[in-house]
């Protein structure tokens, strides 16, 4: 089937008009469009015809796509032969100058120079043929579409005679490198699948949005940068194992790199920043073995939508954020979960610091903010002069002890197997990770200052916060914020114990709690600049005194009541200031209790009162059996509100804090006590005017204990203020 080499023929178009079509269509050789040129190439060529050659007037069977020239000239625009058949002798093709589509698939062609004979050519299918020659015809100057696949060419050449060339494929030759292509500025769509090629060089700035390299010996992304329209690039079957040098193609949506060698996740990080990528294939690569794999690839790539050929979910979006940059409330929540399944898996007791009435929660004050903003001095300060109220909750810590800092006082200093071991066991409430060290708040901790009586006071970073916030305790949040970040970051460095860049992370840090205070009205209870310590620790003070009511309890000292109804009229007021916030938030917070949860807390309260009153059985004498006084107050018989209070009370309208509600600890110890009063009183007539020594304290609490209560004798015990950190009485 070879064709003789020839100089292509001139192409005289005939003159003569158009014989009519007959109605329906027309055969082929009806129309005249263009006459041979000469009379016998054949001949001229010295050909036999073989079987399956096409001589010039059968190849007129396989026209279609009838056009006009000029008004009275018709042109077939279209030859298709296919089946084995193909145009013999070069100049076959002379008599249809006119062709645009040509295809010429499965026809043992190894030579193309037949298409020099038609210079209007736009498309042509040459594949699956036997050509060796890589576009071995004149160049028709609107050649957009050239199919030169399944052939045996190997070796590209320069196709700057090819300006409109737009789409090109030259899938399964034996190309080694790519050539030639530079002056193909409209060549949008390549492919060069399963050939040789050991490189992605010579695709230098081409407009080219479509490259397909499947199937070749590439290594390396080289010279890539530069196809700023890239949008599918199908490097499937290759060797690559970087995928650097894909990092600038910016329209790049889909990447196909199925069957490399690329080995580590951290890969992706190359395609992190390309906007629009939605579709990738890691398929049979080394790097689906590696753990979390998936997670991993839709983490880095988050605006994926098809990964190794399948949908990534919104739930895998999800579960990728959460194991590698989780929200700050998954990491709370997970801390609360996994600090919540250690406990209960633990032998249960009950704890001092369970709910003392059933429905008022163990009191505690929370100081946060960032770090070194003062809160741990404040926290000393506090328990100190509140001792009768408030003992210091020592938290535990994988850091080692600064200079002056005291094991057991400013810290429980622990290893990080400590650590972990006591995690396991059960003993925290919440932990976190500041810096490369654990901080932790232990039950135990807790319990020291519950089994005397007392509030605990912590300080915590807002993670610790976020996780306490999810635990079964209320305590009160006090935020001390750095106003003035200059004084804040000198005071900083002034401690010499930070880095810079740990001293940026802490100023840093104060916009994260500024922000959660906006953002979150009442998410923090109070809050206190602390550019000054002093006045810090007055407006402290000044908060916590409201907190315990002690000063309208002086006031009603200097003005008593006149009458019952007055007293209990401001213990009313008292009480609706100190819940009203409280409530809104709890209100908003808590699920509505169902009946049966209902019914189950009256039975359980009446279970209490049972058990203190002596009525019930020992068992539940014994599971009572703790001071039920943790925040302190006057307590006294049972007034027409607190009945009324009593009967009104639900978990929808309790307060947030024990420490809010003075007037509630004291119904709620009246509560365990609503039954015979109490050895020693429990309070006094409400009928009579307040108590000129109302300010409680400490001995009074005890006073007004049972005595046959355990821990109504205990003595608060406060930690000792570290040298260094210890702070005058105010
Ligand atoms: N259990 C805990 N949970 C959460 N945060 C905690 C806990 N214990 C301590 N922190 C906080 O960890 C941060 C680092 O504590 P560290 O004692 O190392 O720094 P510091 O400079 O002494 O801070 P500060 O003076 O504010 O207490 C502090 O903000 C501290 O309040």
């Amino acid at each position: 089937m070879s064709v003789s080499e020839c100089a292509p023929q001139p192409v005289v178009t005939d003159p003569r008009p158009a014989p009519e079509l007959p109605a329906g269509g027309a055969r082929p050789q009806d129309v005249v469009v263009a006459p041979p040129t000469s009379g016998g190439e054949d001949e001229e060529d010295g050909k036999i015809k073989e079987e399956g050659e096409l001589g010039e007037d059968e190849i007129g069977d396989h026209l279609s796509d009838l056009g006009t020239v000029t008004a009275a000239e018709h042109v077939y625009r279209s030859l298709s032969i296919t089946q084995g058949l193909s145009p013999r002798g070069k100049s076959a093709l002379c008599s249809y100058i006119y062709l645009q589509n040509l295809e010429v698939p499965f026809s043992k062609i190894k030579d193309l120079s037949c298409v020099s004979f038609v210079p209007h050519l736009i498309t042509l299918d040459a594949s699956h043929n036997d050509i060796t020659n890589f576009f071995g015809f004149q160049p028709p100057r609107n050649l957009e579409e050239v199919n030169l696949s399944h052939n045996h060419m190997s070796e590209m050449k320069d196709l700057s005679a090819y300006p409109s060339l737009r789409r090109l494929n030259l899938d399964y030759n034996n190309f080694r490198e790519i050539r030639g292509l530079q002056r193909c500025v409209s060549l949008t769509h390549l492919s060069l699948a399963h050939n040789r090629l050991y490189s992605t060089r010579g695709l230098n700035s081409l407009p080219l949005r479509d490259v397909s390299l499947k199937a070749n010996q590439i290594q390396r992304v080289e010279n890539m940068d530069c196809l700023r329209a890239l949008q599918t690039l199908d490097l499937s079957y290759n060797r690559i194992q970087s995928l650097s040098g894909l990092q600038n193609l910016d329209y790049l949506g889909v990447i196909n790199l199925e069957g490399n060698l690329v080995r580590e996740i951290k890969e992706a990080c190359h395609l992190h920043d390309l906007p629009l990528l939605r579709v990738l294939n890691l398929q049979e690569n080394p790097v689906q073995d590696q753990p979390d794999y998936r997670l991993a690839v839709t983490f880095f790539l988050q605006r994926l939508t098809t990964l190794d050929q399948k949908e990534v979910t919104v739930e895998e979006k999800v579960s990728a954020m959460n194991k590698f940059d989780p929200p700050a409330e998954v990491v709370a929540a997970k801390d609360h979960m996994v600090h919540l399944m250690y406990h209960l898996m633990q032998p249960q007791v009950l704890l001092n610091s369970t709910l003392p009435g059933l429905d008022t929660p163990y009191p505690m004050l929370v100081l946060t903010g960032p770090q070194a903003c003062g809160k741990r001095e404040l926290a000393h300060k506090l328990c100190q002069h509140f001792a009768d109220f408030f003992a210091y909750g020592t938290c535990h810590t994988t850091r080692s002890p600064y200079f002056g800092e005291v094991d057991g006082c400013d810290y429980h200093f622990a290893s990080e197997e400590e650590f972990q071991r006591m995690t396991r066991m059960g003993k925290f409430i919440e932990t976190i990770q500041y810096r490369e060290h654990h901080y932790g708040l232990s039950w135990d901790a807790i319990e020291a200052a519950a089994q005397d009586g007392l509030a605990c006071c912590v300080h915590m970073e807002l993670e610790g916060v976020r996780s306490l916030k999810m635990s079964r305790l209320e305590p009160r949040y006090v935020l001390l914020v750095p106003t003035d970040l200059e004084a804040y970051a000198c005071r900083l460095r002034q401690r010499g114990l930070y880095s810079h860049a740990q001293v940026q992370t802490a100023v840093a840090r104060v916009a994260l709690y500024v922000t959660v205070n906006r953002r979150q009205p009442g998410y923090f209870d109070n809050v206190i600049p602390c550019d000054d310590l002093r006045e810090a620790y007055t407006m402290l003070s000044q908060v916590v005194r409201d907190y315990l009511g002690l000063d309208e309890q002086m006031a009603g000292k200097s003005t008593p009541a006149t009458s019952a109804g007055d007293s209990l009229a401001a213990e009313k007021e008292r009480d609706r200031d100190n819940r009203v916030f409280g409530n809104k938030v709890e209100a908003r917070m808590v699920p509505q209790t169902t009946s049966t949860e209902t019914a189950a807390l009256q039975r359980r309260r009446q279970l209490a009162r049972e058990a203190v009153a002596g009525q019930s059985a020992a068992a539940y004498t014994q599971l009572f059996s703790r001071s039920p006084v943790t925040a302190p107050g006057g307590a006294r018989a049972v007034s027409p509100y607190q009945q009324e209070h009593r009967e009104n009370s639900s978990p929808e309208s309790r307060p947030s804090s024990g420490l809010s509600t003075l007037s509630l600890a004291r119904a709620s110890l009246e509560d365990m006590y609503d039954g015979p009063e109490p050895p020693g009183g429990l309070g006094q007539d409400p009928e009579q005017p307040a108590d000129p020594t109302t300010t409680p304290d400490r001995s009074q609490l005890a006073s007004r204990g049972s005595s046959s209560r355990p821990g109504a004798d205990a003595k608060p015990i406060l930690p000792p203020i570290p040298s260094g950190r210890r702070t005058s009485e105010p």
